[in-house]
């Protein structure tokens, strides 16, 4: 195939979304068009009756290339699949941010012919919700240094221990680190401050997590923007900005409805990374999805370690959600990656490295039963896989007693997933998944820390800095001890080191210091070195994109 993504996308025909809604029953009065192919779904299409008995399918991977290993497009890719077998199947994923656009890895709308359309759209502005996550966040930072410069600081907040930064949907390293109110005593009060990504933002992760606009607003005003001089939280309601902040996100609470190449329902809400935030789309979504499809497909980011653990542990729980089954999405580089095999000969058909990097596999395929859910293994096959390699993986499966498939959806949409979708339907229908959750959220912070490290990661002990130490103990104090953990960490390793590749041993994983999201509901470990504002690679895709006289895109991927 020599069409790029962008190219498959302009040449694919797309319906009305009109005609989508229909798929689900809903009637042309109840949507939000905006234009003829997206529109915006309200609220009230969530009923919680209609949920019994629907299946709910989440799609995770190995530990990924830069590149990604295909999450997203093997989830399009299983709902063409699904539908073409007969199953009502919609695809619940999250929306690009602009940061890996521009930046390493591109868009998120799938690729080849398993893609969410009109892809550009969605890859770019989409419907706004981005930019209305950044107006809230950055309105409650605007709010606060005025109360400090302006209101005489009657909330006597420390300045130097105001946690709350700003965001902007962006790869920016030279905004991660700033001083603000420079130039005299009309500016504002000199301090420290930064920039963190959107898709880190606590008001995404409130989004994500809210199941409707009051609890949304009330989520927004518990969030914890620093401490007074005697450590005490102050909360954003006491700055009165959680009722503007929610306006701001009126009809961002509103999932927005796409279709798939092949006219299948897509679903797409919020859009938290996995390695620095909770790395799945939103509960409202997945509801409604399960409202009005029969099987819902819905993606979490990176591998089992980082979005699998979290949907499972964090969005299942507070969404009294329970997967049916679990989709590890494997590709052949992934596995020769952890082989040690460079970057650049991963196309180089080479059984033995695929060998070699099956501990990778085997630790995620752990991981999923530890949850005790059922894998089912979907190679994600790419033009350069040999069926020596294939064998490899497949063999290994079936030594395991996991279920297995080759996924071709990126080269021949549903038709190359019609195989994975036949076994996604006997796993979902065979009972065997009991979810249950790695931890009670009332266990003391280290103990659901140590839990993770221990079981996802196989880690054999955490380190807590002096800092971090310090931080448990003002959680103990305040109450937040019993909130869930979403650790942030390296998505390029099972342990918090990049460079640990495959299943590493032996390993102690280093909590330097937390973030909390006390509106959003969780406290955020930062492991090893992580950041949360990622930087532009030395080539950025923004680089090889752009727009003719006519409007049309080039080199959007
Ligand atoms: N089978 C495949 N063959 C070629 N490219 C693929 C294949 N599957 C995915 N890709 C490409 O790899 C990149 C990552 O895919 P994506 O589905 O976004 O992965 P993830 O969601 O796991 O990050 C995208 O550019 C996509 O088009
Ligand atoms: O948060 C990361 O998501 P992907 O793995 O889909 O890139
Ligand atoms: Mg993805």
């Amino acid at each position: 195939m020599n069409l790029s993504d962008l190219e498959i996308a302009k040449a694919s025909k797309m319906r009305p979304i009109q005609e989508i809604a229909a798929k689900l029953g809903i009637s042309e009065e109840d949507i939000r068009p905006y234009g003829k192919y997206v529109a915006k779904l309200p609220l009230k299409l969530i009923d919680e009756s209609k949920m019994k008995g629907k299946k709910l399918i989440l799609v995770t991977a190995i530990t990924p290339t830069t590149a990604g290993e295909g999450k997203t497009t093997a989830s399009i890719g299983l709902t063409e699949g699904l539908n073409k077998i007969g199953i009502n199947a919609a695809v619940v994923i999250r929306e690009p941010s602009l940061g890996p656009v521009f930046g390493m890895k591109g868009g998120a709308a799938g690729g080849g012919y398993a893609q969410v359309l009109p892809m550009e759209y969605i890859n770019l502005h989409f419907t706004g919700d981005f930019a209305a996550i950044e107006k809230a966040h950055n309105l409650l930072a605007a709010l606060l240094d005025n109360h400090i410069h302006s209101q005489k600081n009657t909330l006597n907040i420390d300045p130097r221990k105001i946690t709350w930064k700003r965001v902007m949907d962006m790869n920016e390293r030279a905004l991660r680190d700033i001083v603000i109110g420079l130039g005299g005593p009309a500016q504002g009060v000199v301090r420290e401050s930064g920039f963190d990504i959107t898709a880190a933002s606590e008001v995404m992760a409130a989004l994500c997590l809210s199941k409707d606009l009051m609890d949304l607003k009330e989520k927004l005003g518990n969030i914890i923007v620093g401490y007074t001089f005697q450590d005490e939280p102050v909360r954003a309601h006491q700055l009165k900005a959680n009722g503007a902040m929610t306006a701001l996100m009126k009809h961002a609470i509103m999932p927005n409805l796409v279709q798939t190449i092949e006219g299948n329902p897509a679903i797409i809400h919020g859009g938290p990374f996995a390695n620095i935030a909770q790395g799945s789309n939103s509960i409202i979504a997945t509801k409604m999805g399960l409202s009005l499809a029969d099987y819902v497909v819905t993606e979490a980011g990176f591998a089992s370690d980082l979005g699998g653990e979290k949907f499972l542990d964090l969005k299942c729980q507070y969404g009294g959600l329970k997967p049916d089954a679990v989709v590890l999405v494997a590709t052949i580089r992934a596995l020769k990656s952890h082989a040690g095999i460079a970057s650049a000969n991963l196309k180089e058909p080479n059984p033995k490295a695929v060998a070699d990097g099956l501990p990778n596999l085997e630790k995620h395929i752990e991981n999923i039963r530890h949850f005790m859910l059922v894998p089912i293994v979907a190679i994600n096959k790419f033009s350069t896989d040999s069926e020596d390699e294939i064998t490899v993986v497949t063999d290994c499966c079936k030594k395991l007693g996991v279920e297995v498939a080759v996924c071709e959806a990126w080269e021949k949409g549903g038709e190359g997933a019609i195989e994975l979708a036949k076994a996604v339907k006997q796993a979902v229908n065979t009972g065997k998944s009991h979810f249950t959750p790695l931890y009670d959220f009332n266990w003391p912070i280290e103990q659901k820390i140590e839990t993770i490290a221990r079981k996802i990661y196989g880690a054999a002990e955490v380190e807590y800095s002096v800092k971090a130490k310090q931080q448990i103990k003002l959680f103990n104090k305040i109450g937040l001890d019993k909130l869930p953990v979403c650790i942030a960490k390296t998505q390029y390793s099972l342990s918090d080191d990049p460079l640990l590749i495959n299943r590493p041993s032996g390993f102690t994983v280093k909590i330097r210091e937390f973030d909390i999201a006390a509106g959003a509901g969780f406290i955020i470990p930062i492991a090893g070195t992580i950041m949360r504002m990622p930087g532009l690679p030395s080539k950025p895709a923004a680089e090889n994109i752009d727009i003719d006289a006519d409007g049309n895109i080039s080199g959007l991927f």
